[in-house]
């Protein structure tokens, strides 16, 4: 599952001049991404001028926590691709209003133009960055309640301060990028994947949405399918 995704993603950057990343964190993409990191390594030169952009942040926390969306991605994005700060677009935790946070984020992907590959975890309840399953989902990047199960993901239960919120790129955000890789790992996921196997479209289940997108790739591991 990584070694392909990461085929993919490299095939997308080197072939179609990709310059702008959306990355989840999370223990799903985690080999996805350190196989693109072994490939910059051999050859730095393929992989010119790429932005990233944070796919979405835990609110009321210290953005410094190990297990932020922030550190995730500069300890296993950034820093091994030298990818400096002007280049990476990222909700902000410090911040006196989460919404106006939102909202500057928002405006920077709008100068950014459309996401050109975004890659996406699956939550255990069908969300993708912190769009939870709901009545109505949001189109642009807002701030999410969290559900019970969401903030029961290792990556929030091991912080210091809990968070309390989540700052999210919304689903018109996501399914405006031109490319997106959903990478789906483990035993718990095989509920929710059968679901999104069904084919059937509900804002329920938000991955579910990604049926209307034309070019999306999802790669499930062994683990996480029933046959
Ligand atoms: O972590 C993120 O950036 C996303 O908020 C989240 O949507 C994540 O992709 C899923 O919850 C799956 O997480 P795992 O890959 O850890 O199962």
């Amino acid at each position: 599952m990584s070694r392909q995704s990461a085929r993919l993603l490299i095939s997308h950057i080197k072939g179609n001049g990709t310059k702008s990343l959306c990355l989840a964190s999370g223990s799903s993409p985690l080999g996805l991404y350190k196989n693109f990191v072994d490939a910059y390594k051999e050859d730095p030169a393929n992989f010119p001028n790429l932005k990233v952009v944070k796919l979405d942040e835990w609110g009321g926390i210290d953005i410094t926590e190990e297990t932020s969306g922030e550190s995730y991605l500069k300890t296993n994005i950034l820093a091994p691709l030298r990818i400096k700060e002007p280049n990476f677009i990222s909700f902000q935790t410090n911040t006196a209003s989460p919404e106006k946070e939102c909202e500057r984020v928002q405006d920077e992907l709008e100068n950014l133009g459309a996401l050109d590959v975004c890659i996406l975890g699956l939550g255990m309840n069908g969300h993708l960055g912190f769009n939870e399953p709901a009545k109505e989902l949001m189109s642009y990047c807002h701030v999410a309640k969290l559900s019970r199960k969401t903030l029961q993901h290792a990556m929030a239960v091991s912080m210091a301060k809990k968070p309390t919120y989540g700052l999210t790129l919304g689903m018109a955000n996501i399914l405006n990028s031109k490319k997106i890789i959903l990478v789906v790992s483990g035993a718990h996921k095989q509920i929710v994947i059968k679901h999104l196997l069904e084919q059937k479209i509900s804002t329920y289940l938000p991955a579910s949405l990604l049926w209307l997108h034309p070019n999306t790739t999802c790669f499930i591991d062994e683990e996480s399918h029933t046959r």
